[in-house]
């Protein structure tokens, strides 16, 4: 077994690239680029999330469903003004056999317009509300842009949920009781911290109303990453899809319901691996480890008698009795001819929480205590994890006040935090002067790479701080009033 063979400081992307192909999670799909194969460790990671996300959502009355995966022309027509700027990434189906279509149908990027035209026909009366269905799938986006395992592929899996309210506090509601379960699945299960806030109009998705979202930060390059999003979409798409109930207030008037729509990929497990994983491969947070324990047994040398050979095995067994039924999930590694040092070395690259595989630190604890310290250690592993990548987040997420400062910050690893006046194309602005074109370097002896502006991540809920009565925003060109302070970073 060769382990991973950069340091993830020295080489990230490769780092990255082999962590997933060595744990086995993710092999490439060579015959077409972009598209990846998610092997049982990926799954058995998507399928813990699943279990949580389904649970949490039935308790919230969301029913499951499942629409076809093509669309037509005439339904994408329909939300054709926000969809022009999707076009490049729509895949098209235009034969079937040696015979064309007589009209091409797309590969569902997203399905609102799969969807809506039959919420139109269902969603009659203010008593179908709210009318509440997901949908776990795969959806196509033909990416431009270079791929990365679970980051940015030509498909991936997801959820795509999609609701229908009376009014647009009750869907304002649920945006935010859907974003703070995406938080949770990131918080609680991945160990992983998020940022909670609010999309500007550039970030936003385009045929919404407003989009809330949960950002991550990748401590390796020091970018930000959006995590899941929750839309609130008006009635922008029950207005294109004509989705209306009669008005309980007055009769024979109707009004168009206000609809949500939000979702999570596979996108989550690659932020988890980035964040946790270290030079010696994957590190899970046991939440997600389908192997919690590993028991290997050692000193069995030669010399051992048969008796001690048999007594030991018991006692592996009656160890690894206690800790299954400690809800621990407990495997033994009994591999002839491999020496114990081989099979610790083995096991860390697959990952397994085994004797802290956080922190490297080995601890001993009595036979008769495994049932209880066990699951501590475990719970202990868990919290240690987000502490550490907590801590890393926030000291990585500056408020900056003056502008000359910002490049320094994102050169840093920092997202900054910058009073700004939320005008898209002020933003605009921003990302172009924080783009830094290789002739630009200060010193031109030496040549500097370029590097990516900065865009804005959310606007976070929680305010660094209160903002000074008239305040400018942070845009030297612009001066205009900033009401609140914008998380940009450079990002994925
Ligand atoms: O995020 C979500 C959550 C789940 C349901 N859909 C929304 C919005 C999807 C936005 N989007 C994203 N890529 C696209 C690509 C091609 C065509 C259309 C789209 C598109 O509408």
């Amino acid at each position: 077994i060769i382990g991973i063979t950069v340091s993830k400081a020295d080489n990230f992307s490769q780092w990255y690239q082999e962590v997933v192909l060595k744990a086995e999670m993710i092999e490439y799909y060579t015959e077409i680029s972009g598209f990846f194969i998610m092997r049982p460790a990926t799954m058995y990671i998507w399928n813990v999330i699943r279990k949580w996300f389904t649970a949490e959502i039935e308790a919230m009355g969301v029913d499951e469903t499942n629409f076809p995966m093509f669309l037509s022309a005439k339904s994408l027509e329909k939300e054709k003004d926000h969809v022009e700027g999707f076009a490049p990434e729509l895949a098209w189906v235009t034969k079937a056999g040696d015979k064309n279509l007589e009209v091409p149908v797309a590969v569902r990027p997203t399905s609102e317009a799969v969807m809506y035209p039959y919420y139109a026909k269902w969603i009659r009366s203010h008593r179908d509300l709210p009318f509440r269905l997901n949908q776990w799938n795969s959806v196509v986006r033909w990416e431009a842009k270079q791929t990365t395992p679970f980051l940015r592929a030509r498909e991936f899996l997801w959820q795509e949920g999609h609701t229908a309210h009376l009014t647009e506090k009750l869907a304002g509601e649920e945006v935010l009781q859907i974003l703070e379960l995406y938080a949770r699945i990131y918080e609680e299960i991945l160990a992983v911290p998020v940022v909670r806030g609010k999309k500007t109009e550039n970030e936003k998705f385009a045929g919404g109303y407003y989009t809330t979202t949960v950002e991550g930060y990748i401590p390796s390059n020091g970018r930000g990453i959006q995590g899941a999003t929750s839309h609130c979409l008006g009635q922008n798409f029950s207005k294109m899809f004509d989705i209306t109930v009669e008005d309980p207030a007055e009769k024979g008037k109707h009004i168009n319901v206000w609809q949500n729509s939000w979702g999570l990929s596979t996108r989550v497990i690659g932020v988890m691996v980035m964040i946790h994983g270290d030079d010696k491969g994957l590190v899970l947070p046991p939440r997600i480890a389908k192997i919690q324990v590993i028991i290997v047994p050692v000193g069995i040398t030669k010399s051992v008698t048969e008796e001690v050979k048999a007594a030991h095995g018991a006692q592996l067994q009656d160890i690894k009795k206690t800790l299954l039924s400690a809800g621990v999930r407990t495997e033994e590694d009994q591999r002839e001819g491999y020496t114990p040092a081989w099979k610790f070395n083995d096991w860390e690259l697959k990952v397994v929480s085994y004797a802290r595989r956080d922190t490297g630190e080995k601890g001993t604890i009595p036979i008769a205590e495994v049932g209880t310290k066990v699951p501590e250690l475990l719970e202990t592993i868990q919290k240690d994890l987000y502490t550490k990548a907590k801590a890393s987040f926030d000291e990585h997420r500056v408020v900056v006040k003056e502008w000359e400062k910002v490049i320094t910050a994102l050169d840093a690893k920092n997202v900054v935090l910058i009073p700004f006046c939320q005008e898209p194309k002020c933003e605009d602005k921003i990302k172009d002067l924080t783009t830094t074109k290789h002739d630009e370097s200060p010193d031109a002896s030496v040549p500097q790479a370029p590097s990516m502006g900065m865009k804005s991540l959310c606007i976070p809920f929680e305010q660094p701080e209160p903002m000074a009565e008239g305040t400018k925003c942070l845009n030297p060109e612009c001066q205009a009033t900033a009401h609140s302070y914008v998380m940009f970073g450079r990002s994925y």
